[in-house]
C-alpha cells in the first residue's frame, strides 16, 4: 500500500546513510581496526576537531553516572496500585529530568538480549566482503559512513526495518550462511519482546503525564514504524581522538538500546557528558525528538554519544520505535499552561524525517528547527 511505501522510505532513511553529499574517501572499519591495532596515528578522516574529541573516556564513570534513573518494571503489570504508581512515577520523572533511563525486569529473556549480541557480534567479525554483501543502499551493512562531511564515525552498522514492512530477510538472506536462520529467528523473537516493552513503556509515559493510558501507544499497536540496528565500534588505537557516533538526539518516539558490558554511551546533561554504565539484563531507554514534541516539551530528547576503547570491540542494538508514518503528533491541551504554553505543531513521522536527515549527527537541532511555533523555518532546508 502507498502508505507502507512512503513510511519505508522514511523510516529507513532515519538511521542509515541519506544520499551522500560529499564522500570521504576511507576504508572499512573493521579492516582498518585491524591493520592498526599497534599503530599510534589513524586517517584523518577520523581525527575529530578539538571541540568534539571525547573528553571523557568510554569508562569515565562520574558521581552523575550513578544518578541516571534505573527503573524496575517488575510490578508494572502485576503490582498493587501503589506500586504501579511508584513505577509511573518514576518514569515521568527520568522522562523530564533526564530523557535517558534504564529499565530491568523488563520481560525480555536475557539469555535472548545475549543471544542477539553473540549474533550481532558474529556478523561483524566476518571479512568485509562477506558483510558488504548486506549492503543495501541506505539499509543492511554500512562500514565506512563514508557519506559523511569530511568526519568520519569509527563504527559499522546493520540497520533492519523490523515493521510494518521488515526487510531483515532480504538482506540476512544473502549473508552468514552459517547461522543466518538463526539469526533472523533471534532477531524476530527480540522484536516481538521489545515491542512489547515499547509499548508498556509508553503507557507509562502516558500516566505519567495524565494523559489517557493508550494516548501513544495506540499509534503504534497496528502498524509502528521500528528499525533496529546494530552498532559495532571496533577498538580504535586512538580513542581520544575519534567518535564511534558523533552527538545526536534521536529523532524518534523511543529507542530502546541492548547493549553488551564495554561501555562508551555518553549523554549530554547540563553541559557535560556522563558515561553510561552497562548494566547486566538492563536496557538502556531514551526519550527521541518526536515525543519532546508530542508532549508539549515536558519530556526531554537528550544529546548523546558514543566513545570508543583501544582494546575490545563494542556492540549495541538500537531498536528505534515511532508510530506509523501518518500518524498526526499533537500535543495535547493538557499538556499546556500558562507555565507552558503550546510550543509544537501537529506533525507527522513522514513529514519530520525528511527535514531531519538533512541534519543528522549536528547534535540536537531538529524538533525545535523544524516542529517550535516560535521558530522560522530553516532557510536551508
Ligand atoms: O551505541 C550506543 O551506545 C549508542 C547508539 C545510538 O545512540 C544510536 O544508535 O542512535
Ligand atoms: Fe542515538
Amino acid at each position: 500500500m502507498a502508505e507502507d511505501r512512503i513510511w519505508r522510505e522514511h523510516m529507513t532513511g532515519v538511521l542509515v546513510a541519506p544520499k551522500p553529499r560529499r564522500t570521504v574517501n576511507v576504508d572499512n572499519v573493521g579492516n582498518l581496526s585491524v591493520g592498526l591495532m599497534n599503530a599510534t596515528a589513524i586517517p584523518d578522516a577520523y581525527v575529530q576537531p578539538e571541540g568534539l574529541r571525547p573528553d571523557v573516556p568510554y569508562d569515565g564513570y562520574s558521581a552523575e553516572t550513578d544518578q541516571i534513573p534505573v527503573v524496575d518494571l517488575h510490578n508494572s503489570s502485576t503490582g498493587t496500585v501503589e506500586e504501579r504508581q511508584r513505577i509511573i512515577n518514576d518514569i515521568g520523572y527520568a522522562c523530564k529530568e533526564w530523557g535517558f533511563f534504564q529499565i530491568h525486569n523488563h520481560g525480555v529473556p536475557n539469555r535472548l538480549m545475549q543471544r542477539l549480541t553473540e549474533l550481532g557480534t558474529r556478523f561483524f567479525q566476518m571479512p568485509a566482503a562477506e558483510k558488504e554483501k548486506a549492503a543495501f543502499g541506505q539499509v543492511g551493512y554500512e562500514g565506512r559512513h563514508a557519506y559523511m562531511p569530511e568526519r568520519v564515525h569509527w563504527l559499522e552498522t546493520l540497520a533492519l526495518v523490523t515493521g510494518p514492512d521488515p526487510n531483515l530477510e532480504d538482506i540476512l538472506r544473502v549473508t552468514c550462511a552459517d547461522y543466518r536462520e538463526e539469526f533472523i529467528a533471534t532477531v524476530n523473537e527480540y522484536i516481538h519482546e521489545i515491542q512489547k516493552v515499547g509499548l508498556v513503556l509508553l503507557e507509562l509515559m502516558a500516566e505519567s503525564l495524565a494523559l489517557e493510558k493508550s494516548f501513544f501507544s495506540k499509534h503504534f499497536e497496528k502498524y509502528s514504524t521500528s528499525v533496529t540496528r546494530f552498532n559495532y565500534y571496533p577498538p580504535c588505537p586512538l580513542p581520544s581522538v575519534a567518535l564511534g557516533l558523533f552527538p545526536h538526539a534521536d529523532p524518534t518516539c523511543i529507542t530502546i538500546l541492548n547493549q553488551d558490558d564495554i561501555g562508551g554511551l555518553q549523554i549530554r546533561k547540563d553541559g557535560r557528558w556522563i558515561s553510561v554504565r552497562p548494566l547486566k539484563d538492563t536496557l538502556v531507554v531514551n526519550v527521541g525528538d518526536c515525543l519532546q514534541a508530542w508532549t508539549n516539551g515536558h519530556f526531554k530528547s537528550v544529546e548523546h554519544r558514543a566513545v570508543l576503547n583501544s582494546v575490545k570491540p563494542r556492540l549495541s542494538v538500537a531498536f528505534f520505535y515511532s508510530p506509523y508514518a501518518q500518524a498526526v503528533m499533537t500535543p495535547p491541551m493538557k499538556l499546556v499552561d500558562e507555565s507552558h504554553p503550546l510550543l509544537y505543531r501537529a506533525f507527522t513521522w513522514a513529514e519530520y524525517f525528511p527535514r531531519m536527515q538533512k541534519r543528522r549527527m549536528e547534535g540536537k537541532v531538529g524538533i525545535d528547527t523544524f516542529m517550535r511555533l516560535d521558530h522560522k523555518e530553516d532557510s536551508a532546508i
